[in-house]
């Protein structure tokens, strides 16, 4: 990590890089984005300096160039459930120690001044080396969305050799059936879980999850055989962003479940639409392949995609079945270009209209696809 240019904004200020990106340089991974926190500084002193205020919780400022952030240090207390239940304390007297006091892991408790000296009170460096997931302190449980977080870092250095330390994941049990996971808000949980679908052991997150009780409480659908079904299925998921992987996995997870088990997650997790959707058609998708490929299997399949108002959910899905069954890649393609020939205003010329006319359009692309199919 390179010192910062000569930067008149953070001269004279006690400031230390913190977090992820510590951990992810002292780890070889790549890092993505800066956090600091500043000691002994005042809002006011960060005002004058240009720095923007973005936190409403917290004192938090971005840089005006960079646009990292600045965190004044602090201390928090929880007070009451959910997020808004912390006291927040940042004042110039709290120490850069007392701020790591307060941070989740160990790994994730280490500053390093803009010298390069770090700070580590609870030995991060050392767990780094042991590949251990370990809390800081019991002030672990005051944020439980921590459990959660714990396990998407495991979905993400597992294949480094990272597990939870013993009492870590005693601690993530005990805050799963204390109930405080379910304060936790819905979008909160799904912003971490899409996180962790990203990651590149996906499955860990969950299996994590399992072992200290919290899967039950946000996902009891997956459990038993829809859960070791939905794991094994995040291995086949079509290329793109890691954004675009994520949500398939999302609909691969859950390809195995019931309708009302699909959606009660869904709900539940107040997933966005797109990837409700996604995960429907997947689900579409498989019990097509499950079946006997036949004419009014596509023809339903294809009915249900939305396909003549919207092509490109077909084409998703196609890409779906390249990885699942390339044996019928070909013969789905060729079946949904016939049915695309299949041109409403040729039915018009010939005198069909209203609900005659939506008929004949059904049974053309019908015996389209059929012949396709049987070609
Ligand atoms: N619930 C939380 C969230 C964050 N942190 C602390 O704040 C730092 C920054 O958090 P964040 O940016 O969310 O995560 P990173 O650790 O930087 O990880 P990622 O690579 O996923 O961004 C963490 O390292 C940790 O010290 C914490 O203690 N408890």
């Amino acid at each position: 990590m390179k010192e910062q240019h000569a930067d008149p904004r953070l001269a004279g200020l006690n400031v230390y890089r913190v977090g992820g990106a510590v951990r992810d340089a002292l780890l070889g991974w790549p890092v993505v984005d800066n956090d600091w926190v500043v000691v002994g500084a005042t809002p006011d002193d960060m005002r004058k300096r240009g720095f923007k205020p973005v936190g409403r919780d917290f004192p938090v400022f971005l840089h005006p160039e960079s646009a990292e952030e600045y965190a004044l240090a602090r201390t928090e207390r929880k007070s009451g459930h959910g997020y808004a239940g912390f006291e927040v304390h940042a004042s110039p007297d709290v120490t850069l120690e007392e701020d790591l006091l307060r941070r989740d892991l160990t790994i994730n408790a280490i500053a390093q001044s803009r010298q390069g000296e770090l700070t580590d009170p609870f030995n991060g460096q050392g767990d780094i080396e042991q590949r251990l997931l370990r809390h800081v302190s019991p002030a672990f449980s005051e944020d439980p969305l921590r459990v959660l977080r714990t396990a998407r870092f495991l979905a993400r250095y597992c294949l480094l050799g990272f597990t939870i330390a013993r009492d870590t994941l005693a601690l993530m049990r005990q805050v799963s059936l204390s109930g405080e996971l379910e304060h936790l808000a819905a979008e909160r949980v799904w912003v971490e879980t899409e996180k962790a679908l990203g990651e590149p052991s996906p499955d860990i997150y969950f299996t994590a999850l399992e072992r200290c009780a919290a899967l039950a409480v946000w996902w009891p659908e997956l459990s038993g055989q829809a859960l070791e079904k939905g794991l094994a299925a995040l291995a086949h998921t079509p290329a793109g962003s890691a954004l675009a992987v994520a949500h398939w996995r999302y609909a691969q997870l859950v390809s195995p479940l019931s309708v009302n088990d699909r959606e009660a997650l869904a709900v539940r997790l107040k997933l966005p639409n797109a990837v409700a959707q996604l995960a429907r058609h997947t689900a579409l998708t498989h019990g097509m392949l499950g079946d006997r490929l036949d004419g009014p299997g596509v023809l339903h399949w294809l009915e249900r995609l939305d396909a003549w108002r919207k092509p490109s959910q077909v084409e998703e899905q196609l890409a779906l079945v390249a990885l699942l069954a390339p044996e019928h890649q070909a013969q789905l393609e060729r079946a949904w270009q016939a049915a695309c020939k299949v041109s409403p205003q040729s039915l018009i010329a010939q005198g069909y209209q209203g609900a005659a006319l939506g008929g004949a359009l059904r049974e053309h692309r019908g015996q389209a696809v059929s012949l396709a199919i049987t070609a």
